[in-house]
């Protein structure tokens, strides 16, 4: 019989992006990537975009980007395929959420550890969440194909890779394939936005995220997209408000860093069933390079 005795896991999501937390204060959890799918599974696990193993950075086991530091928390991010990345913007916030909610932190900013440095998040008294996304860096032109269709596409880079085309309409979009990218420019993949101007203050994004699929919202894209907007616009810095499937986030972003502000929310916090996590336990064998 199943017991439910297993790591203790919480689910949340950003403007539903969203993720199972998995707290590992004593970095003792063996998290594979067979064990990140699982869980990541619509149907047969908790579902979810992405997981946050929430880690004192000490203890992540990996070499640390020099300027986080030993004793911060690290968020461990991985994409639903079982796949490592650099930075996840809106998992960073609901990251912090947890972090405060567990009182782990108390109230001020906090400082999270990521693959692609710290990042600083407060809490708003509107009970939003805003984090330093640190600079965009705007790599240059290349070109993305969605249903044999060409488009111009903007390099930038938030940590991860991101890649914006600025087009019109959203919605005739088929993001159900993965749209066609320079694989010698992003050897590890790239995660592409879809850009509508609305007006000066309002835009519009769809997203296929690298390791996921299209989702409802990516954090590090909302901003790549106003970085895009902006600096099309001719301005140096801007805001805007990125209107995403899952709802609205608010950008800035200036020639030294961005903010992203948005609702980050906590929905419900458990255990995961003992055989069942132990059952994942080994990799199952490959067979022509094919995981079961
Ligand atoms: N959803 C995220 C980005 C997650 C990582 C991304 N899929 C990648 O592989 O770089 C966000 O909110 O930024």
């Amino acid at each position: 019989m199943q017991s439910y005795a297993g790591p203790e896991f919480l689910k949340g999501h950003g403007t539903e992006n969203d993720f199972v937390v998995l707290p590992d204060p004593r970095g003792e959890l063996e998290l594979t990537a067979r064990r990140v799918r699982a869980l990541c599974d619509r149907r047969r696990g908790l579902g979810a975009d992405g997981v946050l193993r929430v880690v004192p950075s000490g203890l992540l086991g990996e070499q640390l980007p020099a300027d986080v530091p030993a004793d911060a928390w690290f968020m461990d991010y991985r994409n639903a395929d079982g796949s490592v990345a650099e930075m996840c913007g809106n998992g960073v916030r609901v990251f912090a959420r947890y972090l405060f909610d567990a009182g782990l932190v108390s109230t001020g900013s906090v400082p999270v550890g990521t693959r692609a440095g710290v990042r600083t998040v407060v809490v708003e008294p509107d009970g939003r969440v805003t984090v330093d996304m640190g600079a965009s860096a705007v790599r240059g032109h290349s070109s993305v194909t969605v249903a044999g269709y060409a488009m111009s596409a903007l390099s930038v880079d938030l940590g991860n890779p991101h890649l914006v085309c600025l087009t019109g309409e959203l919605s005739e979009l088929d993001l159900s394939v993965q749209p066609g990218y320079d694989p010698d420019l992003f050897p590890d993949g790239v995660n592409i936005e879809f850009v509508e101007v609305l007006d000066e203050e309002r835009i519009r994004m769809r997203v296929h995220e690298r390791g996921v699929g299209e989702t409802r919202s990516c954090g590090t894209g909302t901003v790549a997209a106003t970085a895009a907007v902006v600096r099309a616009a001719g301005e140096e810095d801007g805001s805007r408000f990125v209107h995403v499937q899952g709802g609205v986030v608010e950008v800035r972003v200036t020639p030294v860093t961005s903010t992203l502000t948005g609702p980050a929310e906590l929905v419900a916090r458990g255990r995961l069933g003992s055989e069942w996590w132990s059952s994942l336990e080994a990799e199952p064998l490959t067979v022509s390079g094919v995981s079961p």
